[in-house]
This record gives C-alpha cells, sequence and structure tokens, in this order.
C-alpha cells in the first residue's frame, strides 16, 4: 500500500467488541478420511501429546493414524445426527443462546461467534470475520470449566498463532477456567435437581472428567485439582454425603499412566461392592459429544451392568439450558468489565476531575 500525505486510520477502528466461544472441534464427517484429517490436526498438537517430535511423527503416522481413524469414524456414527455431529450442533446452540443475551445487555453491535480448536470452524476463520466486522476487542471463552493445557492453553496458542500474522491486533481477553464460578456450579446444581424430579436418584453419583495424562498433573497442571474443587462445590450445593458421589476419569489414549480412578473401571467394580444403581454426569463437558453419548452412555454403560448393575442413567451435559446460557453470559459480563467504553471511561473521567481539582487548590 501506498500512502500520500499523513495516514490516519482511527476512523477504520471503532470500538467494537467481539465475542468468541470455542470448543475442542469434531470431525467434519463420520468417515475414515475426515477422522484423519481431524485426528491428525488434534494429535499433532504439543500441548496435547506430550512426546518428542520425530518419534511422535512416526507413531502418529505409520501407527494411531492407520488404525484409528476407521474405528472412530465407527464411533462417530452411532452419535451423528441430520444437523450434524452433536458437539457442533450444541455449540452452534449455545453460540446463538450467548448471542440473544448479549446483545440484550449490549446492543446488536457486540459480535458473538464460535469456533472450534481443531477442524471446522476454525479460530483463524472466524477471526478474520470479526476483524472484517471491526471488532477491536476481544473476549475469547473456551467452553473448558477446568484448566488444562492440553485444551485451555492449546486454544490460546491457536489464537496467538493467528495473531502472529495480523498486523493490527484487538484488545484482547481470555478466560482460561470458570471451574468454580457460582452460577456455572448453579446451573449444574440446577440441572441434576430437575433430573433427580424427574428420574429419582441412584445410590451413587459419579462425576467423571475427560482424563490426562497423570505426568501432566505431576509437571504441574491444576486441571486434577480444579476438576475436584468442581466436584467438591457440586456435591455441596447437592447436600450429598461423601458415599453418595465420587470423581472419576474417562477416555483414556495411548499406553501411559492417566488420572485415576478410571471411570471405566470404577463402573465395573462397582456392583460387586454393592451400589446396583449409579447416576453418571460429566462437568467437564460443557456439551454432549462422543465422549459422553457413546463413552459413557453406551459403552460404560454396559460395563456396569455387565458387572450386575441394575440401573445406570448418563444424565446429560448442560449443551444449551437456559441456566447454562445465563451462567455463561453472566461470565462474558464479569469479564467484560472494565474496558474504556463502560466503567473506566467513567474511571478516567472522575480521575480527570480530580486532577483538574487539584490544581486549582
Ligand atoms: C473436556 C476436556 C478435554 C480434555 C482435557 C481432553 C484431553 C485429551 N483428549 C485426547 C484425545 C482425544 N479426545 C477426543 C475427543 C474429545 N475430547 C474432548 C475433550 C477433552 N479432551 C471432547 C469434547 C471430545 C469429543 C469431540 C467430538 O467430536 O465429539 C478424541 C477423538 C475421538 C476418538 O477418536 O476417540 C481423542 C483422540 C488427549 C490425548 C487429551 C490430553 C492429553
Ligand atoms: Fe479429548
Ligand atoms: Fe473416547
Amino acid at each position: 500500500m501506498k500512502f500520500t500525505g499523513q495516514p490516519d486510520f482511527s476512523h477504520r477502528r471503532p470500538l467494537r467488541t467481539g465475542v468468541l466461544i470455542t470448543n475442542l472441534g469434531t470431525p467434519d464427517a463420520p468417515t475414515t478420511p475426515a477422522l484423519r484429517r481431524y485426528l491428525r490436526e488434534f494429535l499433532s498438537d504439543p500441548r496435547v501429546v506430550e512426546v518428542p517430535r520425530p518419534l511422535w511423527w512416526l507413531i502418529l503416522n505409520l501407527v494411531i493414524l492407520v488404525i484409528r481413524p476407521p474405528r472412530s469414524a465407527h464411533a462417530y456414527r452411532g452419535v451423528w445426527t441430520e444437523q450434524g455431529s452433536p458437539l457442533l450442533v450444541h455449540t452452534r446452540n449455545q453460540c446463538e443462546g450467548l448471542r440473544q443475551r448479549l446483545q440484550a445487555e449490549y446492543g446488536e453491535d457486540l459480535v458473538v461467534d464460535f469456533a472450534m480448536r481443531y477442524g471446522n470452524p476454525s479460530i483463524p476463520s472466524v477471526l478474520q470475520r470479526m476483524a472484517e466486522q471491526g471488532v477491536t476487542r476481544l473476549l475469547v471463552l473456551p467452553l473448558y470449566p477446568q484448566y488444562s493445557a492440553s485444551t485451555s492453553a492449546s486454544t490460546f496458542d491457536a489464537v496467538a498463532q493467528d495473531f502472529a500474522a495480523r498486523r493490527w491486533l484487538p484488545d484482547l481477553r481470555f478466560i482460561s477456567h470458570y471451574h468454580d464460578y457460582a452460577p456455572y456450579l448453579d446451573a449444574m446444581a440446577e440441572h441434576i435437581h430437575s433430573h433427580w424430579a424427574q428420574h429419582g436418584r441412584a445410590e451413587k453419583l459419579l462425576f467423571s472428567y475427560h482424563g490426562v495424562p497423570k505426568r501432566y498433573l505431576t509437571e504441574g497442571d491444576p486441571y486434577f485439582c480444579e476438576c475436584h474443587k468442581t466436584s467438591r462445590l457440586l456435591a455441596e450445593r447437592l447436600g450429598l454425603n461423601e458415599r453418595q458421589w465420587q470423581v472419576t476419569f474417562q477416555s483414556r489414549f495411548g499406553r501411559e499412566e492417566w488420572l485415576q480412578p478410571y471411570t471405566d473401571a470404577t463402573l465395573k467394580a462397582l456392583p460387586g461392592e454393592g451400589v446396583k444403581s449409579v447416576q453418571v454426569f460429566c462437568p467437564g463437558f460443557s456439551a454432549d459429544c462422543l465422549e459422553t453419548l457413546e463413552e459413557i452412555d453406551v459403552e460404560n454403560r454396559g460395563y456396569f451392568m455387565d458387572a450386575g448393575g441394575e440401573r445406570f442413567d448418563y444424565i446429560p451435559a448442560l449443551n444449551d439450558c437456559p441456566a447454562h446460557l445465563d451462567a455463561l453470559a453472566a461470565l462474558v459480563h464479569d469479564h467484560l468489565g472494565g474496558w474504556p467504553d463502560q466503567d473506566n471511561g467513567d474511571a478516567a473521567l472522575a480521575q480527570r476531575q480530580r486532577r483538574a481539582e487539584d490544581t486549582r487548590a
């Protein structure tokens, strides 16, 4: 570009806020080629698999991307809907519900959109659209209540990588977790209470979280502790005693030890310990997906019933239920505060007035 005279872009820089919600992402179709593409992007992320690269590249390309795509495609076909992958459908609905709430509060000028860390719609494509819409302030909310480097930090990396190729960056805020945020805990408690009102209670409530390798915990990742804190606060709200609830970890991947106790091993053992009815809820999944609909509601249900269990209830994720969207809107509201076109504008004005008074005195 060539400029004559003094460049002045200020007219192209209005104050427009964008809210970007993200989730993990999902394949474009329940087919082997689509799964190979998705898993290649996902499992090449050094935040997800912390194995030295030349070695991991060989394992990934020669073993995992050969064996896993057809198996995973089969599993995805079992949960796929007419509108697409459950995770995509729920995230889109969450985005719409959040947009309604936030635009009612902040006006139509606020942009609300969603993107996926892996697959589509990609983070760069949505950031580009937001830039074209004139977004100069960006709040990123990954829908992972508990922080983990493998999820939250990886999402931050994707935003940072996109920014690395941009000249003019927006102001940025990033919500790295909300595992102990009261409205999120209240929404889950209300959700579980209404499940109980319809279906009654079971002997035990399992809080099952996606696992990560145990090594990530010993090297300082707070994920394990945040899962426990969420669960303790939720159990308190539900008035459960120690025997009535338990935390477990699901979705192992690879051969090393992952966070314990494992959901599958626990469900296989419970009937032998006299627990014949369980309910499983997954507080770390803000939307239902393969890992809840297939792994919990089909696979793990089978383990429990085959081991002598009599009743297994999967309590759905919060998805787009109103209490969840209200909680997320409140979370966004709390993180948008203090930007200059809100309270800081007043704060700055008050400061100028104080200074003017001091000068006069
Ligand atoms: C909720 C938080 C999640 C954490 C933490 C997480 C860590 C993690 N995941 C893998 C490997 C896989 N995960 C897969 C699916 C998947 N994972 C999450 C969430 C977390 N993962 C979700 C929401 C989903 C479902 C996506 C969907 O389309 O429905 C898969 C793909 C499915 C399969 O082939 O089995 C893999 C692989 C690792 C290695 C990891 C931490 C290191
Ligand atoms: Fe995962
Ligand atoms: Fe799984």
